[in-house]
């Protein structure tokens, strides 16, 4: 149990019209409405409320004058007339309230003191002990992309995010994107980085994809590695990235917050959380392609996304209808798979438990992780392939992807791989064959309920490190030859079709969907690398089970 911290202040304050007992520690902030009589009320039960100063955002001084409160930023508060007339001094103190399903809110609470001096104190005190806080961001990099999701993000931002960084006193240098790539060329080539704290990103998965792409190459240039050479060790970016959720889908905010909620991602860059996150590398014969930090799709959420992009003027209903559609056309794709499995690791992605704030199975593999990387590094082997079997699978797909998160998100809350670690150094391969429409839709909607999406005879997972695809119309001719043996009948109609695509039977490729991006190439060689960028995150919270004893109006 953690030792409850030396007191800061105790004073007697007033809320409203009642007197508390208010306490700062180091850690808390607490007031415990004074009992004036020992008699039990059972009308007037003791009220005790504690917040932790960690998730105090900020304290502000209020005046009175003829009736009114004035705020620090000059905006007035009429206050009743019975209120505190003998009290002339307060401070409010605005913090991190939880409400349902992980959504977080800023409450404010006004005490009243009986002295000037008293109340100068207070104040003080609360801002030196935030001050203390060196995880809290001051200057921060703000992306907006206005073209995303409903095409809402400026004004999210400028209605729910901008105020509250200005009452945490964050300063913001705002960029809203012109085009496509902005983000990622400006973070590239032009930004100071030095100059801030972290990068906030106002949009969806594909905006989040374009920051992550420019922020991890400047990492690596400035650090002499190649991003191009698959088995590079890549530069962790020092920088973190905060999620204002304001695009499509959202799922990236969804796995790490609980939530797509612009106030509640706001409090948790204000409040300075950390969330390390792996990221895949993409590469195509030793060129690089892209990262993904969700989901790499082939097959089905291939062609949802292709679809999709034909129907951007329908905002996010988009993805319902092109989801139909290519339920309905039920395409499947031939290829190959080979997958490096994760090693030693803890965890498995049938494991009932799931990644959550402080996962621990997520700190003993990047441990692990790290530990690896460093004796590869002194026995000068960086080529990770020599420390594990790979394995082959042939086959027709419906759908082949890999979440390296969970991939929750409002359309399916537990997610493509609901046992998936955030920063574990592993991706979830999930190969779905070709089955019947009926099974494939059984195997979908399972990801909307409590069913195991997994337990189908047709479907396969497999927690790797790293794999590689090939289409059947890329592979060579001694593969091509090696299939003709195993199925000589199939390969001649399969031949026919890709050199006839025009006889409307299904399409010899599909593409892959990268975090909600089209890649061109369908032939991947894919590697996870162990928490390579850091979030404002912290991970969904468990909500708490028992009687936390660490909290004063728990003792
Ligand atoms: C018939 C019932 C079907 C129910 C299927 C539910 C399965 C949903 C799983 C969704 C996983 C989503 C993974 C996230 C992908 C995003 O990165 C990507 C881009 O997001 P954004 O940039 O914010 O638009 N979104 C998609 O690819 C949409 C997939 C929708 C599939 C129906
Ligand atoms: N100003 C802009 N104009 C057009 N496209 C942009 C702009 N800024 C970013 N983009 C691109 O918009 C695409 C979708 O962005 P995103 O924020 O993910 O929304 P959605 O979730 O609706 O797909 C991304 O590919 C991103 O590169
Ligand atoms: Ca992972």
């Amino acid at each position: 149990m953690e030792r409850p911290s030396r007191l800061v202040l105790l004073s007697e304050l007033r809320v409203r019209n009642t007197t508390y007992d208010v306490s700062l520690s180091r850690s808390q902030l607490t007031w415990k409405r004074r009992v004036s009589s020992p008699v039990y009320h059972p009308f007037r039960p003791s009220v005790c409320h504690s917040v932790s100063v960690s998730e105090i955002i900020s304290v502000r001084e209020e005046e009175e004058e003829n009736g009114s409160r004035r705020r620090e930023d000059g905006s007035w508060k009429k206050i009743k007339e019975r209120e505190e007339k003998d009290c002339r001094q307060a401070f409010t103190v605005l913090y991190v309230e939880r409400c349902r399903q992980h959504r977080w809110r800023c409450a404010e609470v006004t005490f009243t003191c009986s002295d000037g001096p008293l109340c100068q104190h207070w104040i003080s005190s609360i801002r030196e002990q935030l001050a203390t806080i060196s995880s809290r961001p001051k200057h921060l990099l703000v992306y907006i992309n206005p073209y995303g999701g409903k095409r809402q993000g400026k004004r999210i931002y400028e209605q729910k995010v901008a105020p509250l960084f200005a009452q945490a006193g964050v300063s913001t240098h705002v960029i809203v994107t012109e085009y496509a790539n902005h983000a990622r060329d400006h973070l590239k080539t032009e930004a100071e980085l030095k100059k801030f704290d972290g990068v906030v990103c106002v949009g969806g998965d594909g905006m989040f994809s374009e920051i992550i792409h420019g922020l991890i190459w400047r990492t690596q240039i400035d650090n002499g590695v190649d991003p191009n050479c698959p088995d590079e060790t890549l530069s962790g970016c020092s920088l973190r990235i905060g999620i204002i959720p304001a695009g499509s889908t959202d799922c990236i905010c969804f796995a790490t917050v609980g939530t797509n909620d612009p106030v509640t991602s706001a409090l948790h860059i204000i409040v300075g959380d950390s969330q390390p996150m792996d990221v895949c590398s993409v590469h195509h014969n030793n060129t690089f392609l892209r990262y993904s930090v969700s989901l790499l799709g082939y097959g089905f959420y291939g062609d949802v996304l292709t679809d999709s992009e034909r129907k951007r003027w329908m905002g996010p209903a988009r993805y319902d209808l092109s989801g139909l559609k290519m339920f309905l056309t039920h395409h499947y794709y031939e290829g190959t798979v080979s997958y490096l499995p994760a090693r030693g690791i803890i965890g498995t992605p049938r494991d009932a438990a799931r990644c959550r704030s402080g996962c621990v199975v997520c700190q003993h593999n990047g441990q692990l992780h790290s530990e690896r990387a460093e004796s590869y590094e002194m026995d000068d082997m960086s080529n990770c392939e020599s420390d594990g079997e790979w394995r082959t699978i042939r086959g027709k797909f419906l759908a082949i992807n890999a979440a390296s998160m969970s991939c929750a998100c409002p359309r399916s809350p537990k997610g493509l791989s609901p046992a998936a670690h955030l920063a574990d150094g592993t991706t979830d391969l999930i190969l779905v064959r070709k089955c019947s429409r009926f099974d494939f839709l059984r195997h979908l909607l399972r990801h909307t309920s409590k069913d195991d999406q997994f337990d189908l005879t047709f479907v396969e997972v497999h927690r790797v490190r790293r794999f590689r695809f090939m289409p059947r119309h890329c592979q060579s001719d001694s593969e091509l030859e090696l299939d003709l043996q195993e199925n000589s009948k199939h390969q001649i109609f399969s031949q026919i079709c890709r050199d006839h695509p025009a006889c409307g039977c299904a399409p010899a490729y599909s593409s892959w969907n990268c975090d909600g991006e089209i890649l061109t190439h369908t032939a991947i060689d894919v590697r996870v690398h162990c928490q390579l960028i850091n979030l404002f995150a912290r991970g969904i919270e468990e909500p708490p089970v028992f009687e936390d004893l660490t909290n004063p109006c728990a003792i």
